[in-house]
């Protein structure tokens, strides 16, 4: 750890902060029960992430119990925490960090709705505009992959790399979403888990109706460009 730089041992503090903060943020919106799912979070300016300790209740979690691991999944010794074992999908998150140099941030839970368009292999298909806004289109499927080595996190790289989607749902498992950091890839888990219940309950009452292509462009260019704050001209 000493190694380190002083810069990055502040990015990694940060992350920290921001992991375990984001790990509350998936019992509020009530998409996570027990110990199941997990966050990471990418350390800016290192080969490095941090993640949830396997098996580990999520009151019990604070900045320091969470793992700093490299980016070929191995915790790196002697770290806050690294006296415990990482998240069982350390693996995939590794994977997705070193073929997606732009995701920031790797989420997995096993929330209801769209765990069941997972159980059913079903991608959930884009009928309303908080999708196209959100997820740029559907929310696409995985392939079956047993977690503990690169299957996971391969199926996840090869389903969404070129994909608007932020999300994709793990045949039978359940969902990962990516980010640009972990607080956009718990943005993504959070209104991945609203538009599949939506859409579930609107499929009870009867047919789909489609949005076409160029407006779920439109939605998606709008959405991630003029909606909301957006930064200042010129602005870092
Ligand atoms: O999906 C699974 C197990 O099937 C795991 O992702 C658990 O949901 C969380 O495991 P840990 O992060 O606590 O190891």
């Amino acid at each position: 750890m000493s190694t380190l730089s002083p810069e990055v041992q502040v990015a990694i503090a940060r992350v920290r902060d921001d992991v375990a903060a984001l790990h509350a943020e998936l019992v509020r919106y009530g998409l996570v029960v027990w110990t199941g799912g997990n966050i990471s979070g990418r350390v800016p300016g290192a080969d490095l992430f941090v993640i949830k300790p396997s098996g580990v209740g999520y009151h019990d979690l604070d900045p320091s119990s969470l793992i700093l691991c490299t980016l070929d999944g191995d915790v790196v010794p002697d770290t806050p925490g690294s006296d415990r074992s990482p998240s069982s999908d350390t693996a995939a998150h590794a994977y997705v960090y070193r073929n997606m140099p732009e995701v920031g941030g790797v989420v997995h839970t096993h929330s209801t709705y769209a765990t069941a368009w997972a159980a059913r292999a079903e991608a959930i298909p884009c009928v309303i505009t908080a999708m196209a806004d959100e997820f740029g289109g559907e929310i696409p499927v995985g392939p079956f992959a047993i977690i503990g080595d690169d299957s996971i996190g391969r199926g996840i790289v090869e389903t969404l790399a070129g994909h608007r989607s932020r999300a994709v749902l793990m045949r039978n498992h359940g969902p990962f979403t990516i980010g640009r950091d972990a607080r956009d890839a718990v943005k993504a888990a959070v209104m991945l888990e609203d538009v599949a219940r939506t859409v579930h309950i609107a499929r009870q009452g009867g047919a789909l109706v489609p949005i076409a292509p160029e407006a779920i462009d439109a939605l998606f260019e709008r959405y991630q460009n003029v909606y909301g704050q957006q930064p200042a001209a010129g602005a870092q």
